[in-house]
């Protein structure tokens, strides 16, 4: 029988958008549980290190977001058999994760001049060199996924990170950063155009799961 899912997590894309992206993608039904920050404190003390996502299974918490993203690919048969195969997907979603930790520091600047600044160095320095290896990777998978022609969690986290950086939550970061990059481009494109991606973004109704925005032209 299926597992019983719930999501533990803010009413925002966040760390729990892959992670919803990746059930849709299989059909997985999950109880999407969003709450506001104010309500957290209520919560924080549940859950097993005092942070979310959390996914619940069965009643069984599983924390860590890198840990339910690869539980939900499974499920959604987002990782290869091969265990090679699945290695080089693990690769590819550590890179996009070395690109989030380029802008994580920047999260906690207080004062917004400064954020901005930060950002806009960023997007002007470490991360084009991590793009650039983005497309290599690419290139050398034949350029339709990160790994080879078929889509895999890699690419979903990718997808969801490109999504949120021109979304209009990422101020100082310019929505044309990736206008250098048509292979990357293309590529945000055609796992948006995956019809269980482009289904689940059709029906959002709610500002909360609205990571996903097509790329300026
Ligand atoms: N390594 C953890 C980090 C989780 C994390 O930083 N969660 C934040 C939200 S994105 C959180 O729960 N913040 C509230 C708190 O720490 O009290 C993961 O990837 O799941």
């Amino acid at each position: 029988m299926a597992p019983a899912l719930k999501l533990w997590y803010f009413d925002i894309p966040g760390k729990a958008e892959t992670i919803r992206i990746l059930l849709n993608y299989g059909g997985i039904p999950f109880e999407d549980f969003t709450f506001k920050f104010e309500a957290w404190p209520e919560y924080k003390s549940k859950m097993p290190f005092g942070q979310v996502p959390v996914l619940e299974i069965d009643g069984k918490p599983l924390a860590q977001s890198a840990a339910i993203e690869r539980y939900a690919a499974k499920l959604a048969g987002l990782i290869p058999d091969d265990v090679f195969a699945a290695a080089k997907v693990d690769e590819a979603h550590a890179l996009i994760t070395e690109i989030q930790d380029v802008l994580a520091p920047t999260y906690a600047i207080k004062d917004p001049e400064a954020k901005i600044k930060a950002r806009q160095e960023a997007a002007a320095g470490p991360l084009k060199e991590k793009f650039a290896k983005l497309v290599s990777l690419l290139t050398a998978a034949g350029g339709i996924f990160l790994t080879g022609d078929a889509p895999t969690y890699a690419d979903i986290a990718l997808f969801k990170f490109m999504s949120g950086l021109v979304g209009g939550t990422m101020e100082g970061i310019p929505t044309d950063v990736f206008n250098e990059y048509p292979e990357l481009k293309a590529f945000h494109k055609r796992v948006a155009e995956l019809p269980p991606v482009k289904k689940m973004y059709e029906n959002v109704t709610e500002g909360h799961r609205l990571s996903y925005k097509a790329l300026p032209p």
